[in-house]
């Protein structure tokens, strides 16, 4: 087994006075895909502002070993800003050139890099914030619900992609209600339930698929 990048231990936290998360023990290590499912509302997202750093956990610990890459459940898409500019914000900020975007190629949003968000379709949307993550310098990427509106030949590129990197040694997070989809590349899934969530279940690849859930 590889060495643990995100490593998440007896963690908890409550919304005023509501225990949401209560006590959930996970890991990622360098070269997996793992999952994370659940009903609505079991606190998923909260998890991943956790490992973010952007919500605190009331005890526990929530680690990520490396440099961290982030897509949030919404696309937090800078308005003002063109596809392009708003792709290209980790790039530049690496001193990187932001002429050519393969990536934007491979997830068919080239020829919308000219246009603001508010200018282009839902999934669009969802793929220029993707598309920005991947454009980071990352050891640990998080995804919360990338699949979300993305058409049949967007979702099999960007699972490509994700198996892609795991296999470069990357440890890859991913928040989803698209079992079938998750099963496909997940080494490992979470499975939350409950107020507060704990994890009822864990599936491993040779289960996966099978109708576990
Ligand atoms: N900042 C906050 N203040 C108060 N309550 C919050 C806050 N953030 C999340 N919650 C509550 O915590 C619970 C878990 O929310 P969260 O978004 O983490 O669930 P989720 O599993 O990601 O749900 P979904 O599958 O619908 O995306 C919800 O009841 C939500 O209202």
């Amino acid at each position: 087994m590889g060495e643990a990048l995100v490593l998440v231990r007896n963690l908890e936290k409550s919304f005023s006075g509501e225990k949401i998360l209560g006590g959930i023990t996970l890991e990622a290590n360098r070269g997996e895909v793992v999952g994370i499912v659940g009903p609505n509302g079991t606190g998923k997202s909260t998890l991943v502002k956790i490992l973010a750093g952007v919500e605190r956990p009331d005890s526990g610990e929530a680690l990520v070993r490396g440099k961290l890459s982030l897509v949030y459940q919404e696309d937090y898409l800078l308005p003002w800003k063109r596809l392009r500019d708003n792709l290209c914000l980790g790039l530049r900020f690496r001193g990187g050139d932001c002429d050519s975007l393969p990536i934007a190629k491979r997830l068919m949003i080239d020829r919308f890099l000219d246009k603001y968000p508010k200018e282009v379709s839902g999934g669009t949307r969802r793929k220029a914030a993707i598309a920005r993550a991947l454009l980071f310098d990352f050891d640990v990427l998080i995804l919360d619900e990338p699949l979300t509106g993305l058409d049949t030949e967007s979702k099999d590129t960007l699972l490509s992609i994700i198996e892609e990197l795991a296999e470069s040694g990357k440890a890859v997070l991913i928040v989803s209600h698209q079992l079938e989809e998750l099963f496909r590349v997940a080494h490992r899934v979470y499975v939350l339930n409950g107020r507060p969530a704990i994890v009822t279940k864990v599936l491993r690849k040779e289960e996966l698929g099978k109708g576990a859930v």
